[in-house]
């Protein structure tokens, strides 16, 4: 536990166990699932932890109110990760009133077969604990249905649910001013990539709404705790759901035997010479996607090859895509490349998907039979220029 406030307190838990996020997203640097406590005339829970932390949450819970009852626990998203431990909140605190607006009742139904001492908020509804009162915000699809925050007006404090969270344990830091932010932030960056980014019209929506509010601590469900500089984190959330790319450019290729390699390391070579610096190059079947689509994310310019695989692209890089396409990705500069020996329909597919994707295609498409020769030299040149002129 870790008090916050004389009356607020953090009781969530570290996740260093976990391999992979939803199954799919390593997090070798594991994860928190933070949960928080008010203590006043009435004492409310603000989300709970993952189920196999359920001791240590019911733990943390008891060291700060001893024998005292639960009498709220709001729910701000039903994800697993967040509601795990919400029965056994309900057999430990039978009284308890689980508030959450009129689809979390819904999920809660669904998933635990809770459908008693149930609370329905809806939007600005307030709920008054003593000194404290909490005032409810829907945020619909940021990032599933039934999401919405909490906004404590006395300590001007905003629970955000998964907005504003990232990967990464809490090492000790728990706030902003605690902790050296690069590592959080390219940790954040890849959990929104991956998670949020889908939603970024959500997340434009919710921004819109929390400027009307003055906001001084944000409480996430994941990462740290912003209430030295809250407006940094809101800053990030505004350009990455813009979409707006840095300078940059990310190379990623499928090559069994090297031909396409090859071109990667031209292109890569042509935009150092033409003085770009920020330049990451992945092999897509040795770096786990989520990584790459963070850097697709935080750069503006992207460069997609793959070899022909029995006349598809090479699978790892037909994943890539795929994910790409399902973020609704835009305001990207796209070129492709490739290699064949027969077919050669992979940089076709290529080409095709940055259509479905809405992203701006530049010339020349590179298409190689067998090995890249000389001009192959003179093709990653010409694209490396169309790119680098179209930067800001
Ligand atoms: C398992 C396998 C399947 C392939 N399937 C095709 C194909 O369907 N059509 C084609 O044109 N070339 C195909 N090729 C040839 C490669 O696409 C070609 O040799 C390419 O240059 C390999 O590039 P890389 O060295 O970057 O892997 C295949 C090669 C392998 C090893």
């Amino acid at each position: 536990m870790i008090a916050m406030t004389d009356s607020i307190y953090w009781v969530g838990v570290n996740d260093r166990e976990t391999h992979l996020f939803e199954s799919m997203l390593p997090i070798p640097q594991g994860v928190s699932y933070n949960a928080y406590m008010i203590v006043d005339e009435k004492v409310a829970l603000i989300d709970t932890v993952k189920a196999d932390y359920n001791d240590t949450y019911l733990d943390k819970i008891k060291s700060v109110i001893g024998n005292r009852d639960v009498d709220y626990l709001v729910i701000n998203h039903i994800e697993p990760d967040h509601s795990g431990c919400i029965k056994s909140v309900v057999e430990a605190y039978p009284d308890v009133k689980i508030v959450g607006n009129k689809k979390t009742a819904n999920f809660l139904e669904g998933f635990y077969g809770v459908t008693e001492n149930v609370l329905i908020v809806k939007e600005s509804e307030t709920l008054n604990l003593g000194k404290h009162e909490l005032t409810f915000f829907m945020t619909p699809m940021l990032h599933w249905p039934e999401t919405m925050m909490t906004y404590e007006g006395s300590n001007k404090t905003l629970f955000s649910g998964d907005a504003f969270g990232g990967f990464g344990a809490l090492n000790g830091g728990v706030f902003d001013n605690e902790v050296n932010f690069s590592f959080y932030e390219d940790e954040m960056r890849r959990y929104y990539a991956n998670i949020v980014g889908r939603y970024s019209d959500m997340v434009q929506r919710a921004l819109n709404k929390l400027s009307n509010i003055e906001v001084q601590t944000i409480c996430s469900t994941h990462g740290i705790v912003w209430r030295d500089n809250p407006k940094q984190v809101i800053d990030l959330y505004d350009k990455w759901s813009k979409q707006e790319g840095e300078d940059g450019v990310v190379i990623a290729y499928g090559s069994m035997y090297g031909n396409t390699k090859a071109i990667a390391e031209q292109l890569a070579r042509a935009f150092a010479e033409l003085g770009i610096k920020d330049i990451k190059v992945y092999d897509a079947a040795r770096t786990h996607m989520s990584y790459i689509l963070s850097d697709i994310w935080r750069y503006n310019t992207v460069l997609l090859g793959s070899s022909t695989y029995n006349s598809k692209m090479f699978p790892p890089m037909e994943s890539l895509l795929s994910k790409m396409e399902n973020s609704k990705l835009k305001n990207k500069n796209i070129g492709v490349f490739g290699t064949y020996s027969w077919s050669g329909e992979s940089v076709d597919l290529l080409q095709k998907l940055t259509e479905q994707c809405k992203i701006q295609l530049f010339e020349p498409t590179i298409k190689n039979i067998f090995a890249p020769g000389s001009e192959t030299v003179d093709n990653c040149k010409a694209l490396a220029k169309n790119l680098v002129a179209a930067m800001k």
